[in-house]
């Protein structure tokens, strides 16, 4: 046996080639090196059949060989192998124990194994012929790199760095900084700060270190935008929090820690492991729609999710994103706890779900414009947002496209752009539901591309997908079975070998066909997850313990006012570059009043100079204005939440106020709207021979009477949004649209007589046409022109002409569009993720 002697700071180690050696500064390891340039989980020594290995685990500083540094090479006796610095980092001391170098291995290579597939419990259950049963894991694991990795389950030798404890991360500080007692270190974009942080999340003045009188370091907040955070848990705004030895301040994409008298000071450039440990998400009844899943990946990691429909990989998302927390389980951030540190960490994480995140009528730069203005701090300028979003834009190669409206570009352009969306802040992890969907195999391959790009540049990538074209080009390849378990996490090239079939058509086809398989214990059994996710599964499940929801929620970059101003800035340039949308907001109030001329009764909306003064054709023309005012305001607004749901979704999770969002809509729609009604109005009743005198605003009776048609259709508006809000897809909102309609039509009065039928008038006091159609009626003392048939005694007292009963029928018609506001506001809360809802 060609065993190694290693000898560091004084101690040995013989090391046996039967099993592999982990080096770093996690003291559970083998090699334990109690040094700051060692990463935790450093590096792997192991016999590679032909010679030793070691084998970099993504160290932050380095393993050296000879001086150079590597990822993975061969050593022997008398090599020189340095830790974390090429000269003076700890030195590995290596000798010979005796034996002769060239020793045949002890296994051989993978390849020449027989393939036995292995009957394991699970397998050849009742009525399974041979053929037809899931072939049993293979277990030959091919060679990689021309050594052999022996898996052991005591020393795993993959995702080590992902499944390290959660201390902090395993880097070495980027810098330090001298602290001074006495003396204040502000941290913050601009200049004059002691301490610069060229980061676009961080505020100008974000916060400051000082010294409490007795001795003791404290970080105050200084109203940064995006939070200053103690251990993940943000710091009041304005607040000040005392600081541990061990405690970690963050700001941006900075993490501080106070050691002696120096602040470290760790910068996350996106190069960040990231694992999942034991993931179990339980819906009421107790099904688990995720089942006890677990992988990591080191940094630069593009990770491909596959399954067949309802496996969970959605779910999966959802857990890692933080959008619905898992029941069980962790998911770690460069050995961060996620979930526990959500409110800082979520701002690292980028989310491109299936639909696009961005309004198609805008262009490419008009649309992030708006975007990084929602996004960033309040005080950034427009100059730096600008030059963000060119640096982006020239990234994922859209300059060219910049000035394009984002309809006229391919499928593969607008994922593009909606990535480079996310890429605006900086993430280190970035998700992708499904980006590839609908996009032909070139596109497909494109987007695969571009995100092995992103990965390479030093972020971690995970991406849901129904392609498996482009699978190679990942680095793993997590496939999910029936059921929500693993199946197989690994190289994507094992995964067909490992699951028997050629093709992954035969993969999905067994899926289907042993829906109650356990995939699961198959994968459990295999040697696959020994090598690759057995050291993280190690680490017993645990409850999940979220903080209190108010320290999850994001912080807000901009003011409530300042969010609502872009919102209706961008609403009022979406709305003004459609111009179908404008044409038939103008033609639709346009038609409608001209219809209602076509009435034209004979005395105008006057008393009949009859001895009862009866003209029900007034009230047939208030029943078509009223009808036209309630279409269009709900036809405005019915698809206008449901067509942006999943830009509201995004939205929201980084950031956007509910009620400012929604009020941008109620002020664009009730400002269009209300204008509508002018024009029914003043088309309508414009020629009309109307009273001489109104109740409230004297001479201008047509104003009077053009107000109750404005505000019915602002409260139909709200009807409208009231919709859009509750369905779950925008054909829905038609057939509603129209009963909405019809229904108001009805409950106008003006077609049977309301008053004194007992629960249809009451049900009749829900209705916006009945308060508008009353509170013209007021004016043209409807109960004149429009006696009751059966009992012309019988009067409505919503019609009295009074000023008094216009102001009633006015304040309940504009009482039941606020009460419509909040029931919008409610339904919203249903479509946020989980963790915004209040
Ligand atoms: N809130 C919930 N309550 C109950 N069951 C749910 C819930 N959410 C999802 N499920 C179920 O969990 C399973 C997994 O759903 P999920 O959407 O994660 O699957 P998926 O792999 O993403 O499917 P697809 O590829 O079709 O998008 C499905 O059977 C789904 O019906």
């Amino acid at each position: 046996m060609p065993e190694l002697v290693l000898e560091l700071n004084g101690r040995t180690w013989t090391l046996d080639p039967s099993r592999s050696y982990t080096l770093g500064r996690d003291p559970g390891g083998d090699v334990a090196i109690d040094d700051a340039r060692v990463s935790w989980r450093h590096a792997t020594i192991s016999w590679g059949g032909r010679s030793w290995v070691i084998e970099d685990h993504g160290s932050t500083n380095g393993t050296f060989v000879q001086g150079q540094r590597i990822h993975q090479m061969e050593i022997g006796p008398g090599s020189a192998v340095h830790l974390g610095n090429a000269t003076d980092g700890p030195r590995l001391k290596l000798t010979g124990a005796g034996a002769a170098a060239a020793v045949a291995p002890q296994q051989a290579p993978a390849q020449h194994q027989a393939r036995q597939p292995q009957a394991t419990p699970q397998q050849g259950g009742p009525g399974w012929s041979q053929q037809h049963q899931p072939p049993a894991p293979q277990q030959n694991v091919p060679q990689q790199q021309g050594w052999q990795q022996q898996p052991s389950p005591q020393v795993p030798q993959q995702g080590g760095s992902a499944g390290a404890p959660p201390v902090y991360g395993d880097r070495s500080p980027t810098t330090f900084h001298q602290l001074a007692l006495g003396r204040v270190m502000r941290i913050g974009r601009a200049l004059e700060n002691e301490l610069v942080v060229s980061d676009l999340q961080v505020s100008r003045h974000h916060a400051e270190f000082h010294a409490t009188p007795d001795g003791r370091m404290e970080i105050r907040d200084l109203g940064s935008h995006n939070g200053t955070y103690v251990n993940g848990m943000p710091v009041a705004k304005g607040g000040t929090a005392l600081l541990g030895p061990n405690d970690i301040v963050g700001v941006g994409h900075s993490t501080f820690r106070v050691v002696g008298g120096q602040l470290e000071e760790f910068v996350d450039t996106g190069e960040v492991s990231f694992s999942a440990r034991h993931l179990t998400v339980t819906v009421d009844g107790g099904k688990q729609i995720l089942k006890d899943v677990s992988f990591g990946v080191p940094e630069k990691s593009l990770v491909a999710v596959i399954g067949p429909s309802g496996s969970g990989k959605s779910t999966l998302l959802k857990a890692l994103t933080g959008y619905r927390p898992a029941n069980q389980g962790d998911v770690l951030y460069d050995n961060r706890n996620l979930y526990k540190q959500f409110a800082e960490l979520r701002q690292r994480i980028g989310l491109v779900p299936q639909d696009d995140i961005l309004h198609k009528e805008l262009t490419v730069r008009t649309a992030l414009k708006y975007a990084a203005k929602l996004r960033f701090p309040a005080d950034t300028t427009q100059a730096e947002r600008a030059a963000r979003i060119d640096e982006v834009l020239r990234e994922l190669k859209l300059d060219i496209h910049k000035d394009k409206k984002i309809t006229s570009l391919s499928g593969g352009q607008r994922k593009r752009v909606s990535v480079a969306l996310e890429l605006l802040t900086k993430p280190s992890l970035i998700f992708l539901d499904e980006p590839t969907s609908g996009l032909d195999p070139g596109m497909d391959r494109d987007v695969m591309q571009l995100l092995r790009g992103l990965a390479d540049d030093g972020r971690t990538v995970l991406v849901v997908t129904h392609s498996v074209a482009e699978l190679a080009i990942c680095d793993k390849l997590l496939v999910m079975a029936p059921g929500g378990a693993v199946a197989y996490f690994g190289p994507p090239e094992e995964a067909l070998n490992f699951f028997g079939y050629s093709t992954w058509a035969d993969v999905f086809s067994a899926f289907e066909n042993y829906r109650d398989y356990d995939w699961a214990g198959r994968w459990k059994g295999s040697q696959h997850y020994q090598m690759y996710a057995a050291d993280i599964d190690a680490v017993a499940a645990q409850p999940v313990q979220m903080p209190p929801m108010q320290q999850m929620r994001p912080p807000k970059p901009q003011g409530w006012f300042s969010q609502l101003v872009t919102l209706v800035r961008r609403y009022v340039t979406v709305i003004a570059s459609d111009k179908g949308f404008m044409a038939l907001m103008v033609i639709l109030p346009a038609v409608l009043g001209v219809v209602s001329t076509l009435i034209n009764p004979d005395h105008g909306l006057r008393p009949a100079p009859t001895a009862s003064g009866a003209n029900p054709g007034a009230a047939t023309v208030l029943l078509i204005l009223a009808v036209g005012a309630c279409f269009a305001g709900a036809a405005n607004s019915v698809r206008e939440l449901i067509k942006e749901r999943v830009i509201y979704e995004r939205e929201r999770a980084t950031g956007l106020s509910r009620s400012a969002y929604l009020m941008s809509k109620v002020i664009v729609l009730g400002v269009i709207t209300a204008l509508q009604g002018a024009l029914i109005a003043a088309i309508g009743i414009g020629a009309s021979a109307v009273p001489d005198e109104g109740l409230i605003l004297g001479s201008y009776v047509k104003v009077e009477l053009a107000l109750p048609i404005m505000a019915l259709g602002f409260t139909s508006m709200m009807f409208g949004l009231v919709i859009s809000s509750l369905v779950k897809t925008a054909e829905k909102t038609m057939p509603l649209l129209v009963m909405f309609a019809i229904i108001q039509v009805v409950f106008t009065g003006c077609l049977v007589a309301l008053n004194g039928k007992i629960g249809i008038n009451q049900l009749s006091f829900l209705m916006p046409s009945r308060w508008a159609v009353s509170g013209a009626g007021t004016t043209l003392d409807l109960n004149k022109l429009f006696p009751n048939e059966d009992d012309p005694t019988l009067k409505d007292p919503l019609w009295e002409p009074e000023a008094a009963t216009w102001l009633l029928d006015m304040g309940c018609l504009l009482a039941i569009g606020v009460l419509l506001g909040f029931l919008v506001a409610r339904f919203l809360r249903r479509h946020e993720p989980e963790v915004m809802r209040k």
